[in-house]
């Protein structure tokens, strides 16, 4: 059986083609099983100077199990087969039924609080490397990032995203990724709180005519599911953003908004499905959804086709320097794709601008979207931090809108955010695979000789597991905003431990800070390059909602079900009960503007 692991957007969809059948990873909070919950045994707990307490854990033993004739089969098959002569790695050998009812990634946190922070995943005829040692990610990602390539990942999008950062070749993706990430200066992230404000103003907006209609007939309460709102809220960001269109998706539908919805729904099968059928070229006018995804790529490819058209007849060309020193404020259109087509000296054709535009639409969209989803769920189950939220919020606010400056005073809202994407990183995994024979370190427990690979071997560099990982963070699965305030940890076998002085004054905790113990956006040149601007959306999308509801879960936390395709998200949605916070009737008075469509 052959694993693999999709990113969307640069945003990694722990995935895996199934044996026989594709699996369906889903399982319910409750079923994550015993030792993600269950204290590890300590043999030896270091307590650094402060910061985060690095633990040495012992394997709990491995539970005894009944091993089904397929899995025995699979073993067999897997010491046959494997890929690579990865000589002392350690190999999970899990049983096939160990997939099933569950999302990828917690197995792969069970495999390595059995088996190490490296260690082969001998399913079938081809092996994977797994990784949860910031060393080695480090290694992967930054000191050697271009010995590997994103493997897998790179044949599933490039239908969808064609040329775009994400699946490019290294020669392409130099070339776009010098042109894009200029586009993100800071005049253009400070002006887009604008735009997330005025957008989360119509999430507001809605919720409040729904919660008006319920008073009027006595409710103080009603539910929501808002996962969906939060991926309306997200799109519509994007959308004016990157190249200021305007999808509405809060207050309506439309068939480039069903379009968008059918794409990212196809992205997330193909990575879940065993057979590349649709590599078929038939496939495209015989499977039905097949039928349908082409017809949807070519719905939102001529929108994106016409949007550049009309950027291009209004073409200033300008040097990036000068519209980076711009007055945003009087800039009309202020999106990405205005940037790009004005900026002197990088001319892509169409089709480039389209696969760039394409790239950040998919990436940008279900990550923030996942972000809010998880610190909502987290924050339903954690009412004083709410309390001190809305403390910051009341204080800094008061009942006005955020604006960039206030983001800075924001600190705890933002520690929310950070807080929310280590407990559940989007996505779950990166993968790589190398173009040449490398020696990876050994990582904590490893060889310490490291281990050599050879070219051609696909690797998973679990974010989850970093972000859990019992040797970095005290109480990892505990929701706690505040840990990262804390200072200096000592050094600790060649990591250098958590230190926010080394986050070189960057409002939100990153992957320098902790060296590579937390990864929320990968690391290296391949780092996502919206970054700031999904933090800065997060906290204003987060600050605005709690500045006037109150939110609870509707039913137990264990009954949310996960669900990974290239978030991870819920199965059956996020459903909350939204009541108005009783002491701000006086915030609700301030109309919240909306953006003219
Ligand atoms: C909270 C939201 C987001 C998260 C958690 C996130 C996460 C990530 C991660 C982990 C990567 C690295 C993937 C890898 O190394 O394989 C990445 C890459 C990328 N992200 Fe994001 N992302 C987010 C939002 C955005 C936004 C808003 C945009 C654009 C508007 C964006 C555009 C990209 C692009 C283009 C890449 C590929 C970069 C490259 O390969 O050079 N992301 N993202």
């Amino acid at each position: 059986m052959a694993v693999a692991a999709v990113a969307v957007g640069g945003c990694v969809a722990s995935a895996m083609p199934g044996a026989a059948a594709s699996l369906s990873f889903s399982g319910s909070l409750s079923q994550r099983g015993a030792a993600l919950y269950q204290p590890c045994h300590t043999r030896n707990s270091r307590s650094s100077a402060g910061s985060i307490t690095c633990l040495r854990t012992e394997p709990e033993p491995k539970a005894v199990k009944e091993r089904s004739f397929l899995d025995n089969a699979s073993n067999v098959l897997t010491n046959l087969l494997s890929g690579g002569n990865l000589g002392s790695m350690p190999i999970a050998e899990g049983a096939v039924s160990d997939l099933f009812g569950r999302p990828l990634f917690f197995a792969l946190y069970d495999w390595f609080i059995q088996h190490g922070s490296v260690y082969k995943l001998a399913f079938g005829p081809k092996a994977f490397v797994v990784v949860s040692d910031p060393i080695v990610a480090r290694h992967i990602l930054r000191e050697n990032a271009f010995g590997f390539d994103k493997g897998v990942l790179a044949d599933i999008l490039e239908p969808i995203m064609g040329k775009g950062l994400i699946p490019a070749d290294l020669d392409t993706w130099k070339s776009r990724r010098r042109a894009i990430v200029p586009g993100f200066h800071s005049a253009y992230l400070e002006s887009m709180v604008e735009v997330f404000n005025d957008c989360t103003g119509r999430t507001i907006n809605k919720l409040d005519t729904l919660l008006r209609k319920a008073e009027s007939t006595g409710d103080e309460v009603i539910e929501v599911e808002m996962e969906a709102e939060y991926s309306s809220l997200a799109l519509d960001i994007i959308g004016l953003s990157v190249f200021n269109y305007d999808f509405g998706s809060v207050t309506s539908e439309s068939p480039v908004i069903q379009a968008v919805y059918g794409t990212l729904y196809e992205a997330e099968h193909r990575s879940t499905f065993y057979i590349p059928y649709w590599k078929f070229p038939p496939a495209r006018w015989l499977v039905p959804r097949q039928v349908k995804f082409n017809a949807d790529l070519k719905v939102i490819n001529d929108c994106l086709d016409d949007l550049i058209r009309r950027a291009r007849d209004t073409r200033q060309e300008d040097d990036a320097e000068a519209m980076q020193q711009r007055d945003y404020s009087k800039v009309k259109d202020k999106s990405l794709l205005r940037f790009l087509v004005d900026m002197r000296g990088e001319e892509p054709d169409d089709r480039q601008l389209r696969d760039d535009l394409m790239t950040m639409l998919i990436a940008g969209h279900e990550t923030t979207a996942a972000v809010l989803t998880w610190a909502t769920f987290m924050l339903a189950q954690n009412p004083d931090k709410v309390k001190k939220a809305q403390h910051e919020i009341d204080g800094v606010l008061g009942g006005r809108k955020p604006t960039f400056e206030d983001l800075k005073k924001l600190q705890y809202v933002r520690l929310i955010v950070a807080e929310s994407l280590r407990l559940y990183p989007q996505p779950p995994l990166l993968i790589r695979r190398s173009l040449k024979p490398d020696k990876l370190p050994g990582g904590r427990n490893g060889d310490p000789n490291g281990y050599s690979i050879p070219k051609g071997v696909d690797l998973f560099i679990s974010i989850y597991n970093l972000h859990r990982s019992p040797y970095f963070w005290d109480e990892p699965d505990k929701f706690m905003p505040e840990r990262f305030l804390r200072t200096k940890a000592s050094d600790v076998d060649g990591w250098a431990g958590f230190d926010p002085a080394r986050g070189q004054g960057a409002l939100y905790p990153n992957e320098m800070m902790a060296d590579f113990a937390f990864l929320p956006f990968g690391g290296g040149p391949r780092k996502c390059v919206g970054d700031q601007f999904a933090l800065m959306e997060s906290t204003v999308g987060l600050a605005m909602i709690l500045q006037k509801f109150d939110v609870q879960l509707r039913g137990k936390p264990e009954d949310v079900e996960l669900v990974t395709g290239a978030t991870i998200h819920t199965k059956a949605g996020l459903w909350c009960k939204l009541k108005r916070r009783q002491n701000i009737q006086s915030l609700l008075t301030s109309k919240v503007a909306s953006v003219s469509r």
